[in-house]
């Protein structure tokens, strides 16, 4: 089978690195037998305990907070009051040269998955959900409910999310589905397959709400009294800091500040700091104006989700193409692991030009839905050849 991509459809940012990729995906070539877990799964970041450092640490994830928080209109140039919305559909679809459109490409996709199992994972927020205001209101529409549960039928599929497990199993709803809370640190996956992890002291069997028999493994379970702690300390100390909100994801925590003015973001950046400076064992990530706080252990969603293809039979690459959809920068990491580890592809949702390591990419969930049809009816039409 001749996986050959076309030099234009060559999502490469990183023109070397992605052209190697690209060659070593053709064909998929089998991938060396890993340990999943490393022994060393705590790592350790030496904080030093000094204000000038705290005032840099915290001006630096001010910078950050700006920048991943880019004004639309003004995107991708500065303020120009002569530039209008085709200047920036122009620069969205120079983009999407290097990150094509997971919906043009749509054959070439099916092309690779031909003869092979598909497994999605799915982001949820800003994914499957439109980001809104108030993270309690992140409601998925009915249509993608449907769309989810009908390729679900097909594709042994999972919810990667941020957000707690419950909580994104609440948002969701559907049984036939695995999840993944807490960025991947707690994770419900079947018995099945599960083999490789027993007598892993973080992974347990149990009943789920349904009745049938799960695996539970959940990577960071030691850490949830020092969240629980750290969630009430950020919660005092946001209070009076308008608009800003903390949520506890069970195994890391939020500090939203979607509602909060921008001159008081640096108060923000300047109190997690000076609470996180006493939890050496927890570092903060960046999400889409979210500060996001959590266990420094070598766990993210790049290995839930080679966790779950282990734990769900799927993990021979030969046989199984793991497609990945996600907006944040969190889910780089389980893109990075499709990527480097030469497994299958990431699409980055977005609809502006963002650097990743994502092979294609789709505008907006209303994009992902389609993607999620487009699925279905392949499939369906395979299945009556
Ligand atoms: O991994 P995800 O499922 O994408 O979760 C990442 C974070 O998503 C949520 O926050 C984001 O969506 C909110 C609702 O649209 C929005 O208000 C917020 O600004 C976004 O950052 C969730 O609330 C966080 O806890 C997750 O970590």
């Amino acid at each position: 089978m001749d996986l050959k991509t076309p030099v234009l459809a060559d999502p490469a940012p990183i023109k070397k690195s992605r052209l190697s990729l690209h060659s070593s995906l053709l064909p998929y070539s089998p991938q060396p037998q890993r340990a999943l877990f490393t022994t060393g799964m705590l790592l350790s970041i030496p904080r030093k305990k000094t204000g000038v450092l705290d005032d840099v640490r915290a001006a630096a994830w001010l910078d950050s907070m700006k920048s991943s928080s880019p004004p639309p209109k003004k995107f991708p140039y500065d303020a120009n009051p002569e530039q209008d919305s085709s200047d920036v559909d122009v620069a969205y679809r120079a983009w999407t040269l290097n990150y094509p459109s997971a919906i043009t490409s749509f054959e070439q996709i099916t092309h690779f998955a031909k003869g092979k199992r598909l497994a999605l994972f799915l982001d949820y927020d800003g994914t499957l959900s439109p980001i809104v205001d108030n993270p309690d209101m992140a409601f998925m529409s009915e249509d993608m409910r449907s769309a989810v549960k009908n390729v679900s039928k097909l594709f042994p599929t999972a919810i990667i999310s941020g957000r707690s497990r419950d909580k994104v199993y609440e948002f969701v709803g559907l049984t036939e589905l695995f999840y993944a809370g807490s960025h991947g640190m707690d994770i419900m996956s079947p018995v099945k397959g599960s083999d490789a992890f027993n007598g892993h002291p973080n992974c347990v069997k149990l009943t789920d709400k349904q009745g049938k028999e799960a695996v539970l493994f959940q990577p960071a379970s030691e850490f949830v009294p020092m969240i629980e702690e750290v969630y009430a300390s950020l919660v005092e100390t946001t209070r009076e800091i308008k608009g800003a909100t903390v949520e506890n994801n069970k195994f890391c925590v939020s500090v939203h500040y979607r509602n909060v003015e921008e001159k008081n973001w640096k108060t923000i950046a300047l109190r997690v700091c000076a609470i996180l400076k006493e939890y050496p064992r927890l570092r903060l990530t960046h999400g889409r104006k979210v500060l996001e706080i959590r266990p420094v252990i070598n766990w993210n969603k790049g290995k839930a989700v080679e966790f779950l293809l282990e734990s769900l039979g799927l993990s021979d690459s030969d046989e199984v193409l793991p497609i990945y959809v996600g907006d944040d920068r969190t889910d780089e990491d389980a893109f990075k692991f499709l990527r480097e580890e030469n497994r299958g592809y990431g699409i980055l949702v977005s609809s502006i030009p963002k650097e990743s390591n994502a092979f294609y990419s789709l505008k907006n969930p209303s994009e992902v839905m389609e993607f999620l049809k487009a699925l279905v009816t392949w499939k369906s039409g395979f299945a009556l050849d």
